[in-house]
């Protein structure tokens, strides 16, 4: 497990991480999400020893992390780490003896992961000569080459599309699947909340949330939605009047749709009463927020 324990990292006068704790668990997909500077980058820093803390600790299966287990680890920066005008295959080749693979077992790694992401005909090209999408799969491939003990990715799925990230995703569920803890920022929440088992949320360089899936969405407490109409005369209906019932909070009217919270119960049963004196009720059932709309919570 790759852990951090209350890391503070400050830049002259700003504290840009205020004692953040996180946990990425062997076999598991961590996501890694907070607004625009929240510290992730930072945070990613700091977990392979680029930037030194203020204060905290990284910590590898519960002891402090040493060079040696970093060297194990593999890290793709935000600003990338490989060069556009050289070779794909030499330099992957490179940085598998920069970790600790002989030539002969570099050659062979990057051989077999260049089969597995398709590219095995681009070994020779240079990387710039590559769509973006196969530059962004050359730049994981630097941070598999050695077969890393964890693997820590800044905004890997960032520019890809959707077929992209499709393989994208699934290299990085092979990786899970070898047990290998994966931590990856990103600001697309869709695509976290369907690939990831955990989530950390970072706001102002402190952790607002943490758990995975199910356990975030179901902090937005819960929800019903309802729909109701059309009438008998054809009227769609409006729920307006759903403002004016006691212990409802309404959060969303939108004519015949509604999303409420009750505050008392049985209040969800005196809502759905009410809607089908007036009319038709098409719909009326729990609702849980989607991790956009969570994020949105936490991080305000
Ligand atoms: N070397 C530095 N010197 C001064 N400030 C820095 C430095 N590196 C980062 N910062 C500041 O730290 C804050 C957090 O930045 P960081 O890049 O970690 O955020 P982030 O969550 O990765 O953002 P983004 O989603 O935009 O990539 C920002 O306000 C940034 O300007």
């Amino acid at each position: 497990m790759l852990s951090a324990r209350g890391l503070v990292r400050r830049f002259g006068d700003a504290v840009v991480l205020d004692g953040v704790d996180l946990d990425v668990l062997p076999g598991r997909m961590t996501g890694f999400v907070g607004a625009n500077g929240a510290g992730k980058t930072t945070t990613m820093r700091i977990l392979l020893g680029v930037l030194a803390p203020s204060a905290g600790e990284v910590c590898w299966d519960g002891r402090p992390v040493t060079a040696a287990d970093r060297r194990d680890m593999g890290y793709m920066p935000e600003e990338r780490g490989l060069y556009p005008k050289q070779r794909v295959a030499e330099q992957l080749v490179h940085l598998g003896r920069l970790h600790g693979l002989g030539t002969q077992e570099a050659r062979a790694s990057v051989g077999s992961l260049l089969e597995r992401l398709d590219l095995a005909g681009r070994a020779d090209d240079r990387l710039d000569s590559l769509s973006l999408g196969n530059q962004q799969r050359v730049q994981v491939a630097a941070a598999l080459v050695h077969g890393p003990s964890a693997l820590v990715l800044d905004e890997p799925f960032s520019g890809l599309d959707p077929l992209a990230v499709d393989a994208m995703a699934s290299l990085l569920r092979e990786e899970v699947g070898r047990g290998v803890p994966v931590l990856f920022s990103s600001h697309q929440l869709d695509l976290v909340e369907r690939l990831c088992d955990d989530v950390v949320v970072l706001a102002q360089g402190r952790r607002v949330a943490a758990g995975t899936v199910p356990e975030l969405r179901a902090r937005g407490g819960a929800r019903t939605r309802l729909e109701v109409g059309p009438g008998a005369g054809g009227d769609v209906g409006d729920l307006g009047w759903l403002r004016d019932v006691a212990g409802v909070d309404v959060l969303d009217v939108d004519g015949p749709r509604a999303l409420f919270t009750t505050a008392e119960p049985g209040a969800d049963q005196r809502v759905l009463a009410e809607a089908l004196r007036r009319g038709p009720v098409r719909a009326f059932a729990p609702d849980e927020p989607s991790l956009s709309e969570v994020f949105r919570e936490v991080v305000r």
